[in-house]
């Protein structure tokens, strides 16, 4: 590989910067050392790099990383470019991982091996070329091979140039809103763009303005006319996450723009044509909410004219091992590894867990594994999956708080079969606070 230009070191530790930049001069140019990152926006100013080498902990005495991982935040944001390869200590690869989430190209281990340092920098240096840019939004459906997949799949082929509105039901993590996708690109309203709302997450004082709009002065900070989802989806496909967070009084209204084909902006009396096809998804039981009266039986009617059922992981067996072949091929892309093969103690690995968070959580397992991955063969090693248990366990001594609040989350998740609505009601906690921490753990 020929010489490269310039590398910026940031590390606390003296011994470490004198260490590498004696190793580096060879093959860059210029080998700027940094023992803080305070100065480093100053330095990248003067020139950027072709390549950071990012250490994660600076305060002495504070090992979080949360330094390196502020730092690399900070540094993409201005440098979305420069190639970010993150130092790290032994026990600190769960860092790591996030950093190369959040936009680093690669990590190294300290103690390090001088060979693989360098061969990590110069390949990080080679090409200033994003490796976001790479497969980053690839969400298209895999099928699988599952005979409960394979007739679901016809059934969606059958019905998704219909204008009929569907109801995907399914476990967290499933697959609804990559099913709502496929229907929606197989309609003859592809052209345009399917738009989302998630129940879950707008707040219930916001949900009528952004499903219905406002006029100016409808409310306070209703400082301008706005059109709502339902307005921007004229034309297109409506896909309303969550649909069993939809509170009695929006039933009534979602149900009589269901019959009328308009709505009315908040604040206005003028009627407004849409035309929409619907695509519903939940986790909850809504015959159950029926039965108990929290969901509307007429609306249900409107929105189920077709229902799709995706069966959770554990019961489609036959997809696991393709489903994480497919996430191996488009990490190994996506962060340059060489990953292309399961050995059969990660088969084995992959095939006994419960998956209580389905696709979602086998695509993170499989994208963890990637990256720490050193060759062509993934092993059961490479996979951390949690052990799904029924309680907490008695014994906390040596766990962190982190390490409880993923086992309270997985066990909540596993009694309450990935109905999520029920784990955040169960652990006391918000539907969005329960998904930012089961983002957090990957789970
Ligand atoms: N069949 C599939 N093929 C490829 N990727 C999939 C498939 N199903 C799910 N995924 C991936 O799994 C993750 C979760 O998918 P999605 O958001 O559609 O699930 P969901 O059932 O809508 O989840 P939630 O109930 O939390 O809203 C996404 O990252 C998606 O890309």
């Amino acid at each position: 590989m020929s010489k490269r230009n310039k590398i910026v070191v940031v590390d606390d530790n003296r011994g470490v910067l004198a260490a590498v930049s004696l190793l580096l001069r060879p093959y860059f140019n210029q080998v700027i050392t940094l023992q803080s990152p305070v100065r480093l926006e100053e330095v990248l100013r003067d020139g950027v790099p072709d390549c950071l080498l990012l250490d994660m902990n600076f305060s002495a005495g504070i090992n979080t990383g949360n330094e390196g991982i502020y730092w690399l935040n900070r540094v993409k944001r201005l440098y979305p470019d420069l190639p970010v390869v993150l130092f790290t200590a032994y026990g600190d690869i769960d860092l790591a991982v996030r950093g190369m989430k959040e936009g680093a190209v690669d990590f190294i281990i300290k103690p390090w091996d001088n060979a693989r340092l360098v061969d990590t920098l110069l390949k990080a240096s080679g090409g200033r070329k994003s490796r976001n840019a790479a497969a980053d939004d690839d969400n298209s459906m895999y099928w699988g091979e599952s005979k409960a997949m394979l007739a679901l799949k016809s059934l969606v082929e059958r019905i998704a140039p219909t204008d009929a509105n569907v109801l995907i039901t399914g476990e967290n993590g499933t697959g609804k809103e990559v099913l709502a996708r496929a229907v929606h690109r197989r309609s003859a309203r592809h052209s345009r763009p399917m738009l989302s709302v998630d129940m879950g997450s707008v707040t219930e004082t916001l949900f009528e303005s952004e499903l219905f709009g406002h006029v100016k002065g409808a409310f306070t900070n209703a400082s301008a006319d706005r059109a709502g989802k339902f307005e921007a989806a004229d034309g297109s496909t409506l896909f309303m996450d969550e649909i069993g967070n939809l509170p009695p009084y929006l039933q009534s209204k979602l149900l009589t723009v269901i019959q009328n084909r308009k709505i009315v902006r908040v604040g206005s009396n003028k009627p407004v044509d849409v035309d929409i096809r619907l695509i519903c998804a939940t986790n909850c039981d809504l015959q159950a909410m029926v039965a108990d009266g929290r969901f509307r039986q007429d609306l249900l009617y409107r929105i189920n004219t077709i229902h799709l059922e995706i069966p959770p992981l554990r019961q489609r067996k036959d997809d696991i091992v393709p489903l994480a072949e497919m996430f191996m091929k488009r990490f190994s892309e996506k962060y340059k590894r060489e990953a292309s093969e399961l050995d059969g103690s990660a088969r084995d690995k992959l095939m006994s867990h419960y998956w209580p968070g389905n696709i979602r959580e086998l695509e993170h397992a499989v994208e963890k594994a990637v990256i720490i991955s050193d060759g062509p063969v993934l092993r059961a090693s490479h996979f951390e999956l949690p052990k799904v248990e029924a309680s907490v366990p008695g014994d906390v001594a040596g766990a962190t708080l982190e390490d409880m609040e993923r086992q309270m989350i997985t066990a909540a998740v596993n009694d309450c079969h990935g109905n999520l609505s029920a784990v955040a009601s169960r652990l006391g906690i918000t539907r969005q606070t329960l998904y930012n921490k089961m983002k957090k753990f990957g789970l």
